[in-house]
């Protein structure tokens, strides 16, 4: 689904996050967003989780091992840190920083720990989306079809579902995640109307000017 055009005026690069319970469809349809959206760019995180089968190294995520991981956290090189489900998470800060220069939104797949972190640092250009399961055993079948865990690790992260749906209220939007489609439209929604928010559209006081003057 392409995304509507909204980039006539210069604008500030937004900061999108997106955080779900695991297995809720967060990074499906990230996915969706980045193929149907070329002015969005991925916050590659770095984790000490170990790959599951078709990830790839700097796409998905950059594998690092622990020691890395905490040198990388001591030296100030991550936005945002946190430790999800046992595994090491973070975002690195250059790639972010490289991005919004450019011009690009940047889109983060992150937990609610790491969505608080960033809010400390970058109120004005963040926007939180939640997105929520139908129901619980709805979750627990994606995480079992989605096939790529261990029972006990799927089992680790329903017993920790009920913990992070507790941070829905945090969140600017809420998404319902019944079917993909209607899902991603949402989604895009929300990137379009936030995009055309006034206070994020520097270039607009030359642009009234300009027609007004009849430039
Ligand atoms: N609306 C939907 N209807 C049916 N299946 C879905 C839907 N959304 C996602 N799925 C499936 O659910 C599974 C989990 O999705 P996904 O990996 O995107 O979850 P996630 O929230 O990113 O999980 P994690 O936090 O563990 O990375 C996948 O197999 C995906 O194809
Ligand atoms: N705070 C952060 N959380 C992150 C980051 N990258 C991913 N995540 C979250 O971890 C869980 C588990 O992810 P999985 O790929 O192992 O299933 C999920 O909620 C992600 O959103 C990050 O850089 N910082």
């Amino acid at each position: 689904m392409k995304s509507p055009a909204v980039n006539r005026i210069p604008r500030r690069g937004l900061m999108f996050v997106v955080s779900s319970p695991s297995g809720a469809g967060k990074t499906t349809l990230c996915n969706r967003l980045l193929q149907a959206d070329p002015d969005l760019s991925l916050s590659v995180s770095a984790t000490t989780r170990k790959p599951r089968p078709g990830e790839r190294d700097g796409v998905d995520y950059h594998f690092i091992d622990q020691d890395e991981f905490l040198r990388m956290r001591e030296t100030g090189a991550f936005l945002e840190s946190a430790k999800v489900f046992d595994n090491y998470y973070g975002t690195p800060k250059a790639q972010v920083e490289e991005a919004l220069s450019s011009g690009k939104d940047v889109l983060f797949d992150i937990d609610w720990q790491g969505a608080q972190q960033l809010g400390e640092i970058a109120r004005d250009d963040l926007v939180k989306v939640f997105i929520l399961p139908p129901s619980r055993d709805e979750l627990e079948r994606r995480l079992h079809t989605r096939a790529q865990d261990s029972a006990e690790v799927v089992a680790a992260r329903m017993a920790k579902a009920d913990s992070e749906i507790s941070h829905w209220a945090e969140y600017d939007y809420v998404v319902l995640n019944y079917e993909l489609d209607e899902s991603e439209a949402l989604l895009q929604s929300i990137l379009v109307a936030e995009r055309l928010k006034r206070t994020r559209q520097i270039g607009l006081g030359a642009k009234v000017k300009a027609i007004i003057e009849g430039s």
